[in-house]
């Protein structure tokens, strides 16, 4: 279960109670107070500020209890998430001081005009001269954030400056987020080429299926740095990674095993698109309405494409009617869809990448009692699968090579490098993936962009190292 933890400010009367009977309290609640400061200490009375972990669904009975004491007056309450984001989680940091008039004639006017003039003779120069060579864009239009759905531009904001920190702390990223007042595709489209000069590739993030199809492949065709939405290939790259060594743990084959994957949205479609490429013969694409058939007719592109596809199955039916019998079951959709029933209807040793955020397509408790491997997007569970595991490698590679676009090797490359980074004698149920702290995920991934992107000839610089 998430914990989340609490900051309890309280004055203690001293005549009429003790610590000993806040305590007693706060676990009777179900919490664990962490730690405790002193902020007064006087004869009568005390302030304390006490950090309590709590179950996300002990936090109300907690504050509750701590109110009803006799003896107790509750001053405040925050909740530790709150505080990390106060103010925001990034800042934006000069290179160097400008200490006296002669710094500033250089960074600023007048020396910064023949800096200017020689990129404009050679825009290339922009890369050595400017911060596009280590900056990113991380775009969205806060329509399909995590699980919550179309929350807007201003609350999609915590999402992409996360990413923002990660890109920064993981690969050395400078990554800006962008979150953008209008969910018009060609109104996005223009924006993000008109923004594009100074940043060295776009990332972008939680925009709703079927528009982040379209916004995708056009500014891959428009513009001549990597596009890459994260929530499709960064998915679906982690996802092929983690698939790879849960079939090594089960002893089945890729081209064997029968694969439900639920939710056909941004992540969904793009998974799909890299199990068929990985090798897989029998998939079943399910949305809302059930499963996606071979032969069938539909008006979204990308599923009328997978209806095409001969490994798609032909028959129909509800997700809890074609989960039976499937071998892996990979949820991009949202969470509370299937009970520990549905997943013991799966295939013996089965697999189950319950990926919605921030709660799985099925409770981690109830399906861990039938699965073979569980995964979740959640960092409270292991086999945490999230394309965090791959977008700061991914562009830290491709700036590096200055990659014109991500193609489809460079994908399963990063996940073969992925997967890699947990030896077979690692390698156990609750140890598929590798753990975004990890410090051989990055340059694994960097490695097999660059080396991929040279070979397949999107590269247009060779890095010192791979020289
Ligand atoms: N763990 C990870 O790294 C990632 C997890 N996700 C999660 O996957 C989910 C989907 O994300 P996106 O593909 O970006 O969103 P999206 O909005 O593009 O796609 C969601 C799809 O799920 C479908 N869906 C909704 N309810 C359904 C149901 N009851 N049964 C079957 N399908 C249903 C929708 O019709 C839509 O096609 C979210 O919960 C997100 O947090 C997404 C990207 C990465
Ligand atoms: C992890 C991620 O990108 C998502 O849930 O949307
Ligand atoms: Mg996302």
């Amino acid at each position: 279960m998430a914990q989340t933890s609490i900051i309890v400010r309280l004055e203690l009367d001293h005549d009429t109670v003790s610590f000993g009977d806040v305590a007693a309290v706060v676990s009777k609640a179900g919490g664990d107070i962490t730690s405790i400061d002193v902020i007064r200490s006087g004869k009568e009375s005390s302030i304390r500020d006490i950090t309590v972990d709590a179950g996300e669904h002990s936090e109300a009975l907690i504050v509750e209890s701590l109110k009803n004491l006799i003896g107790i007056k509750l001053i405040n309450v925050s909740d530790r998430t709150f505080l990390v984001h106060l103010g925001g989680k990034i800042v934006i940091q000069p290179t160097l001081p400008i200490k006296n008039r002669e710094d500033l004639s250089q960074v600023y006017t007048p020396g910064v005009a023949k800096v200017c003039k020689a990129i404009h003779e050679n825009p290339s120069k922009a890369y050595s001269l400017t911060i596009k060579r280590n900056t990113v864009a991380v775009i969205s239009d806060g329509t399909a954030v995590l699980g919550l759905g179309d929350v807007g531009p201003y609350a999609a904001a915590p999402v992409m400056e996360g990413k923002a920190m990660l890109f920064k702390q993981l690969a050395g990223v400078d990554a800006f987020p962008l979150c953008l007042d209008t969910r018009d595709t060609e109104e996005i489209i223009r924006t993000i080429k008109a923004v594009s000069p100074i940043f060295g590739g776009i990332n972008l993030e939680d925009i709703s299926s079927p528009r982040c199809f379209e916004i995708e492949q056009r500014l891959t065709e428009e513009l001549d740095i990597p596009i890459f939405h994260d929530d499709q290939h960064g998915t679906a790259v982690v996802v092929i990674a983690g698939l790879l060594n849960a079939l090594k743990i089960v002893n089945k084959r890729i081209n064997h095993v029968r694969i439900v994957v639920n939710g056909i949205g941004a992540a969904g479609v793009s998974i799909c698109k890299i199990l068929l490429d990985a090798g897989v013969t029998r998939l079943v694409p399910v949305d809302k309405e059930g499963a996606i058939v071979y032969g069938g007719e539909y008006e979204q592109p990308m599923w009328q494409w997978l209806a095409e596809q001969p490994q798609v199955e032909r028959e129909s039916g509800s997700l809890k009617e074609v989960i039976r019998g499937a071998d892996v079951f990979i949820g991009v959709s949202r969470g509370g869809l299937l009970n520990g029933d549905d997943v013991q209807s799966m295939n013996e040793k089965s697999i189950v990448f319950a990926l919605a955020n921030p709660e799985p397509e099925v409770n981690p408790e109830e399906a861990l009692k039938h699965v073979a491997v569980l995964a979740t997007g959640r960092s409270d569970y292991p086999n945490q699968i999230n394309n965090v595991l791959v977008f700061p490698g991914l562009f830290r590679g491709a700036l590096d090579c200055r990659a014109k676009r991500i193609n489809e090797p460079m994908k399963l490359a990063a996940a073969r490098a992925i997967a890699s980074v947990v030896s077979d004698i690692e390698l156990n149920e609750q140890y598929i993936i590798p753990s975004i702290f990890n410090d051989k995920v990055v340059p694994a991934v960097r490695k097999a962009i660059v080396e991929t992107a040279i070979l397949t000839g999107v590269a247009r610089r060779i890095p010192p190292d791979f020289r």
